[in-house]
C-alpha cells in the first residue's frame, strides 16, 4: 500500500497525490491492530520527530515548574534523610543523598538544555536516553548503598517512579525504552553484586521486573494512542491542503472561460473596472480591441459544433499569445466574440495589436468554406481608446469598441475599424 510522501522507485507521478495520501492515512487509521507494523520508514521518522518535538516543547514550557518541584523534593528528602540517618549511620547517607540529588540535577539540566537550545535539538533523544539509563542505574545502586534500612526501602519506591517516568514520559521508541529499562536493571544488578552491596534479590526481581512489565504495557498503550493522534493530525493537514487547492481551483474556474481558458467576461469586467480606476488616477489611456469571428454560424453549420469549438480554441490560444504585457488581458466576451484589454495603451499601440491579431488569425489558415469574405477563418475587429474623464465611462469605451466591430462588419468583414476614425470613414487597415 502506498504511504504518503513515499513513492516507490519507478512509480509514475500520481495524478492526485493528496487524495492517495488521504486514503492511505484513512486506511491506517481504521486498521488499528496492525498499525504499528505498517508505518513506513519515512512515516516512522516523521512520527519520531513529531514526538520528540512535542516532548521538547513540553520540557521547554515546564522548565521552571520542574525546577521548583525538584527543589521542593530536595528540601523535603534532605530533611527526611537527615532524620533517618542521624542516629545509626552518621553523615554517610546524607553525603550519598547529596550525590544522588546533584547527579539528578545535572541530568535534568542536560535534558532541559537540549530541549531549549535549537542547536542541541537533534541530541535531545540521546540525552534523554542516556539520562534515563544513568538515572535508573545510579538510583538503584546508590539506593542499595544506603546504610539505613529505611532509606534503602524508600529509594526502592523512588526507583519504581523513575521506571514509570522513563517508560511514560521519555517519548523514546518502545524498543529503546525496553532496552533502557531492562539494561539498567541488569547493569544495576551486576554493579550491586560486584560492588559488594547487599540486595534482597527477590525484592529486586519484584520491583525491577514488575516496573519493566508495567512500563512496557503502559508505554505500548500510549504509543498506540499517539500514533492514532499523529495519523489524525496528518489527515487533517492533508484535508486542509485539499480544501486550499479546491478553493484555488474554484477561484480559477470562476475567472476562466471553460472552452478557451481565457479570462471569462465576469473577470474581464472586474479587471477593466480596476484598470479604468488606475488610468483615471494616472490620466493614462485604456484601449479595447474587440475581435469577432466572421460568419461563424456557417462555420458551425459546415463543420459541426465540435470543429467550431476547436476553431474558437485556436483563436483563443492565438489571442493569449499576443498579450505580452503583464497588465494586458485576453478574454472571451461571448460566443465567438473576444476582447483584448490594453491598459496604458494609446490608439496607435492598440491599432498595432489589432493588426497583429488579424494577421495571426489569417496565418492560422483554418479552412472556412462557408465564409463569403475569405477562404480561411477571419475576424472583424473594432477598437477604441479613451483617457477616463468626466465625459466618458467604461460603457462608453465598450460601446465604441462594439461600434467599431459593427462598422467593420458593415464594411465587408475581415477588417479593423477604430472608433476615432469612424467619423472620417477611413480604415486603419485598407482592405
Ligand atoms: N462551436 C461553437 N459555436 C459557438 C459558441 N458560441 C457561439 N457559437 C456560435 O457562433 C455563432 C455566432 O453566430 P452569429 O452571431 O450569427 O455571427 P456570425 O455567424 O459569426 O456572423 P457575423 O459575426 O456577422 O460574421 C452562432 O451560431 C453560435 O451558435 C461555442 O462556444 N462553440
Amino acid at each position: 500500500m502506498p504511504i504518503p510522501g513515499e513513492p516507490l522507485p519507478g512509480d509514475a507521478p500520481s495524478a492526485d497525490p493528496l487524495g492517495e495520501a488521504r486514503s492511505a492515512l484513512a486506511e491506517l487509521l481504521t486498521d488499528a491492530g496492525r498499525r504499528r507494523k505498517r508505518f513506513s520508514p519515512m512515516m516512522e521518522r516523521a512520527y519520531r520527530e513529531h514526538m520528540l518535538a512535542r516532548a521538547r516543547n513540553v520540557m521547554r514550557a515546564n522548565t521552571l515548574r520542574v525546577a521548583v518541584f525538584y527543589l521542593f523534593i530536595g528540601i523535603l528528602t534532605f530533611e527526611y534523610v537527615k532524620m533517618m540517618s542521624s542516629t545509626v549511620t552518621g553523615n554517610f547517607d546524607l553525603i550519598l543523598w547529596t550525590g544522588i540529588y546533584l547527579g539528578g540535577a545535572l541530568v535534568m539540566s542536560a535534558v532541559t538544555l537540549s530541549a531549549r537550545k535549537p542547536a542541541l535539538h537533534r541530541w535531545y533523544g540521546y540525552t534523554v536516553g542516556l539520562s534515563c539509563y544513568l538515572g535508573l542505574v545510579g538510583l538503584t545502586v546508590t539506593g542499595a548503598a544506603f546504610l539505613s534500612p529505611y532509606l534503602n526501602q524508600q529509594s526502592t519506591y523512588i526507583v519504581i517512579y523513575l521506571y514509570m517516568i522513563v517508560y511514560i514520559l521519555s517519548t523514546l521508541p518502545l524498543l529503546t525504552n525496553i532496552a533502557i529499562g531492562v539494561g539498567a536493571s541488569l547493569t544495576s544488578l551486576l554493579l550491586i553484586h560486584f560492588g559488594g552491596l547487599s540486595l534482597d534479590i527477590v525484592m529486586f526481581a519484584q520491583y525491577a521486573g514488575l516496573s519493566n512489565v508495567m512500563g512496557v504495557a503502559i508505554a505500548w498503550m500510549l504509543d498506540h494512542r499517539d500514533r492514532q493522534a499523529f495519523l489524525q493530525e496528518r489527515l487533517l493537514d492533508i484535508e486542509k491542503q485539499q480544501l486550499n487547492l479546491l478553493s484555488q481551483e474554484m477561484a480559477r474556474l470562476s475567472r476562466e472561460d471553460g472552452l478557451t481558458t481565457l479570462a471569462n467576461r465576469r473577470y474581464f469586467n472586474e479587471t477593466l473596472a480596476r484598470e479604468w480606476a488606475v488610468a483615471e488616477r494616472e490620466q493614462q489611456p485604456v484601449s479595447l480591441v474587440f475581435v469577432d469571428v466572421d460568419h461563424f454560424k456557417p462555420y458551425n453549420d459546415t463543420y459541426g459544433h465540435l470543429e467550431g469549438d476547436n476553431a474558437l480554441r485556436a483563436v483563443g490560444k492565438t489571442l493569449k499569445s499576443l498579450v505580452r504585457r503583464p497588465s494586458d488581458m485576453a478574454a472571451r466576451y461571448g460566443g465567438e466574440e473576444f476582447v483584448l484589454l490594453l491598459p496604458n495603451t494609446d490608439q496607435e499601440g492598440a491599432m498595432a495589436v489589432a493588426q497583429e491579431v488579424r494577421d495571426a488569425i489569417d496565418a492560422l489558415q483554418i479552412p472556412h468554406r462557408g465564409s463569403k469574405v475569405a477562404k480561411f477563418l477571419s475576424v472583424s475587429i473594432g477598437l477604441s481608446t479613451l483617457v477616463p474623464g468626466s465625459d466618458n465611462s467604461i460603457s462608453t469605451l465598450i460601446d465604441q469598441a462594439d461600434e467599431g466591430v459593427y462598422a467593420a462588419k458593415r464594411a465587408g468583414r475581415h477588417r479593423i475599424r477604430a472608433f476615432h476614425l469612424l467619423k472620417s470613414r477611413s480604415s486603419a487597415h485598407p482592405e
